[in-house]
């Protein structure tokens, strides 16, 4: 028998399947610790171990249960994690290590809320690369441009982002303080959505989450209470439920994520700035009008030595991409060849 009420608090942790689950089999990867996984049945928090299978080392670790999943457990002590239903969609990044690969950031997110501060944070440049994030991933982008009342003139910077940014990608400035100003977000936190915040340190994402959580916001400092049976709960701080229907997931790994070559281009985010100036987004900084470099070069803004060491960083960025790309292919490739030579493969495809 479906389990309608089951259904119903699983929609309000981002579920939208129609697999018919049933209470205690199922539940939402909320975190991922060292020591196992945090998991969210729409009522109350637990810890679950993957089930062996998950943990052979020849297994793609993107075919591992990832904050976001929705999986089917086997009751223990601890629950196990037996099976990851289908993903709708997947948050990954190139992960640069002792081999490159696909790191998977977040499953069955729906829309990836990329805050920025209308301030001094404003760097454009840093927008588009939190955008490729959802680029393949199914997920949809949206920009958030916080701190509306700190900027006196926030519709330059707005014209700014629309002409450089992909078109269509939805732009919305707001007080992150004021909850009137966030009306504008509630139709991508709707039952059944998950969404997550992205953005640096200090661009909002505390006093964001707050205003959206509302009369909530006090939930989430109750970590332990007693739910109806007597039995202590744990309210998550990783998945947090909106008063709009939808849900917030929010974890370290997301708070702290870093893109990939972010690290070094981060010390000349002064200099994106000044390229985003530059009249034409394609600009070469070459001789191209109105190029915002060569003038800053010209004055001495930008000096000419730190403006070669970034084109060198770039260059150097752009080819580790490659790189990686290459790899990967090969590994994809090593990967189909193994299947297709693998005994017994053939009934297997
Ligand atoms: N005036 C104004 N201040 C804001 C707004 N949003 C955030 N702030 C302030 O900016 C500062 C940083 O905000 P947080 O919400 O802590 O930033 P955060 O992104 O959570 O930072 P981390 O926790 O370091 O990741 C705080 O002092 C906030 O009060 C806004 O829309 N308007
Ligand atoms: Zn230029």
């Amino acid at each position: 028998m479906i389990d309608l009420q089951f259904l119903g608090r699983m929609r309000r942790i981002g579920w939208r399947g129609d697999e018919p689950l049933t209470p205690g089999r199922f539940a939402r990867v909320v975190a991922q610790h060292r020591a196992g996984y945090e998991l969210h049945d729409g009522e109350s928090v637990f810890g679950a171990q993957p089930a062996g299978h998950f943990l052979k080392r020849t297994l793609d670790p993107a075919q591992r249960p990832a904050v976001g999943d929705f999986v089917e457990i086997e009751a223990g002590r601890p629950p196990h994690i037996v099976r990851i239903l289908p993903r709708r969609t997947v948050l990954s990044r190139a992960a640069a290590g002792e081999r490159y690969d696909r790191q998977v950031i977040a499953t069955n997110i729906d829309y990836v809320l990329i805050l920025t501060g209308l301030d001094g944070d404003f760097n454009p440049a840093r927008i588009e690369r939190y955008l490729s994030l959802t680029e393949g991933s199914g997920a949809c982008s949206v920009v958030l441009l916080s701190k509306l009342d700190l900027c006196p003139d926030p519709e330059e910077r707005l014209r700014t982002l629309r002409e450089r940014l992909p078109e269509g990608t939805p732009i919305h400035a707001v007080n992150g303080r004021d909850v009137q100003s966030l009306a504008a977000l509630t139709p991508y936190l709707q039952e059944g959505d998950s969404a997550v915040l992205v953005g640096s340190s200090g661009a909002g994402k505390s006093t964001l989450t707050n205003s959206l959580l509302g009369d909530a916001r006090l939930a989430t400092g109750a970590v332990r209470q007693h739910d109806s049976r007597g039995r202590h709960t744990t309210t998550s701080r990783a998945l947090l439920q909106l008063p709009t229907g939808g849900c917030l997931i929010d974890t370290p790994g997301m708070r702290e994520l870093k893109l990939t070559g972010e690290e070094n281009l981060e010390l000349f985010a002064d200099i994106e700035v000044l390229a985003s100036q530059c009249r034409f987004s394609d600009c070469g900084h070459q001789n191209e009008p109105g190029c915002a470099i060569q003038t800053a070069l010209a004055s001495g803004e930008l000096g000419l030595k730190r403006w070669q060491h970034y084109l060198k960083l770039n260059e150097e960025r752009e080819q580790q991409a490659l790189v990686m790309e290459a790899r990967l292919k090969r590994q994809r490739d090593h990967r189909t060849t193994r299947t297709r030579h693998k005994p017994r493969g053939r009934n297997e495809d």
